[in-house]
């Protein structure tokens, strides 16, 4: 393919407030001479997108309300091992993630025994503790990652089946876009609701995805969507809302039905279940 350009000329800028702003490039696609993806980062220098380096935060800090019970749910035994271990299990097919960094709630009594003499095909880090909510236990991740990475992926240590497809795809399109989360197409009809129940819009259903993790992204994306969200993390339920919130496009890959998210007895008895037949 031959090199240049297509697409909007210009910057967009957001401006939050004195501390954040963010500006970048309109939308614009390029190809090198040797046909290769360039993109442009939010500071306007452009880069071939390189074999990229990715350092995933696996969240563990949570404490499993909805699940209930004394063992926080990510380390109950199902299948025969903890469903961490599984978790840790998937996220090995994928060679692009360079290294976990796990972050895990004080007095974590599990995570340390758990992982003890095992070896992966990425560098799994001392754990770090996480904090109030899943975005405070985010920037906890984030903050201890070294310098040398340059795609942060998010991931829910209670999905424990992420495929080799899901992540591949998820951080092809990160890399090439800037950020990017796996969705899946909704079955049911949505409706927004006010407090009391009645029904305020019913959105079209072709728009809508539910989505899913690991949450791929910049990692100076990631910093800059903390910076400007700062007094709002608490109100964030993914990592992709923070970017969206602070002016970043963020992009759907193709989802899994098995990338289930363990929330309630119900979906452990579903991954006891296809852990039995697979
Ligand atoms: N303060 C928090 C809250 C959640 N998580 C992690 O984020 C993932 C997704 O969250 P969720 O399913 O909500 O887990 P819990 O917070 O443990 O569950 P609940 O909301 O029912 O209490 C989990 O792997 C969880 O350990 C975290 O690291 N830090
Ligand atoms: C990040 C997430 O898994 C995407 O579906 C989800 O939003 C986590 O939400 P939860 O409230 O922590 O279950």
């Amino acid at each position: 393919m031959a090199a240049g350009c297509h697409g909007k000329q210009g910057w967009k800028e957001i401006i939050h407030n004195e501390a954040c702003s963010i500006r970048w490039p309109l939308k614009r696609q390029c190809q090198n001479n040797a046909g290769r993806a360039v993109v442009f980062d939010h500071v306007g220098e452009s880069r071939t997108i390189p074999d990229m380096n990715v350092g995933l935060l696996l969240l563990s800090a949570g404490s499993g309300s909805r699940f209930g019970g004394e063992v926080p749910k990510q380390y109950i035994a199902v299948g025969g091992q903890a469903l961490l271990l599984h978790t840790l299990e998937h996220l090995a097919a994928e060679p692009r993630i360079a290294l976990v960094q796990p972050v895990i709630a004080a007095g974590d009594s599990y995570f340390a025994s758990l992982v003890a003499g095992l070896s992966f095909p990425f560098t799994l880090l001392p754990p770090v503790v996480g904090g109030a909510t899943r975005a405070h236990s985010m920037q906890q991740g984030l903050q201890a990652l070294p310098a040398d990475i340059d795609l942060v992926a998010v991931h829910d240590a209670a999905r424990p089946l992420p495929s080799k497809r899901l992540l591949g795809d998820v951080i092809d399109t990160a890399a090439r876009y800037g950020a990017a989360v796996p969705g899946l197409a909704v079955h049911d009809t949505i409706k927004r609701v006010d407090s009391d129940g009645r029904v305020l819009e019913t959105p079209a259903r072709e728009s809508l995805r539910a989505v899913q993790t690991p949450q791929v992204a910049r990692r100076e994306w990631f910093h800059k969507a903390l910076r400007c969200e700062q007094e709002r993390l608490q109100l964030h339920t993914d990592d992709a809302s923070l970017l969206e919130a602070a002016g970043f496009d963020v992009y759907v890959s193709e989802g899994d039905a098995a990338n289930r998210k363990i929330t309630t007895p119900a979906d452990m008895a579903w991954l006891a279940d296809r852990l039995q037949q697979s």
